[in-house]
């Protein structure tokens, strides 16, 4: 799997770091708070994992699948809710966990979403941001780390499903997405 890499991007060690920074600063914000956390699946997971163990605060976590990448490298601009959360998120303080914001066509449109359903604040924190790919005017409110516009695959980013599992955020080599 290592050897598909052709650079990593973030490293095991940057992305502990920034969970560790990105945690004092939520620990900090959301204080006084009741935050609920919804991670978006499937991309969340390792990051949602490490980092909610950095936030040393009392709250929920809950999970949505949504996707808009249906295999390969673009976005179908379609974001499609493939499980919705589990409890009411009514005047809730909403913290929304992403691996990546790009296009921000997902994250756009799930806080309308839940601002819709009556959310009392919707936030974001999310690992990797990627302004040069958007398409819709976003800034999200926690990022770990900027990155250019590639697509990165590991820690929860995937390509056709795999790479999930890799421990740091890297760059496929090009005759990977050729072999298709
Ligand atoms: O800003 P955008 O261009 O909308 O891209 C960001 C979204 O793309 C990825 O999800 P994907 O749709 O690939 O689903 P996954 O989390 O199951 O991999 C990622 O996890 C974000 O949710
Ligand atoms: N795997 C992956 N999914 C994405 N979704 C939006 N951007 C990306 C990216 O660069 N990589």
């Amino acid at each position: 799997m290592h050897n598909d890499i052709a650079q990593i991007l973030v490293s095991e060690q940057e992305i502990k770091e920034i969970c560790v920074k990105l945690g004092k600063q939520l620990t900090k914000d959301y204080q006084n708070k009741n935050p609920l956390l919804v991670g978006l699946l499937k991309g969340c997971m390792p990051f949602m994992a490490d980092l909610s163990r950095q936030i040393d605060l009392k709250f929920e976590m809950a999970y949505m699948s949504v996707s808009s990448y249906h295999g390969g490298i673009a976005s179908s601009g379609d974001v499609k809710i493939k499980m919705d959360l589990d409890i009411s998120i009514k005047g809730r303080d909403v913290l929304i966990v992403e691996d990546i914001v790009d296009t921000a066509n997902t994250i756009v449109t799930i806080i309308e979403l839940f601002k819709h359903r009556g959310a009392a604040s919707v936030k974001m924190v999310t690992l990797l941001d990627k302004p040069d790919g958007r398409l819709r005017e976003y800034q999200p409110e926690y990022v770990g780390r900027e990155i250019p516009k590639a697509f990165v695959v590991g820690y929860g980013l995937d390509y056709n499903e795999l790479y999930r599992n890799l421990p740091y955020v890297g760059v496929l080599k090009p005759e990977i997405y050729n072999q298709k």
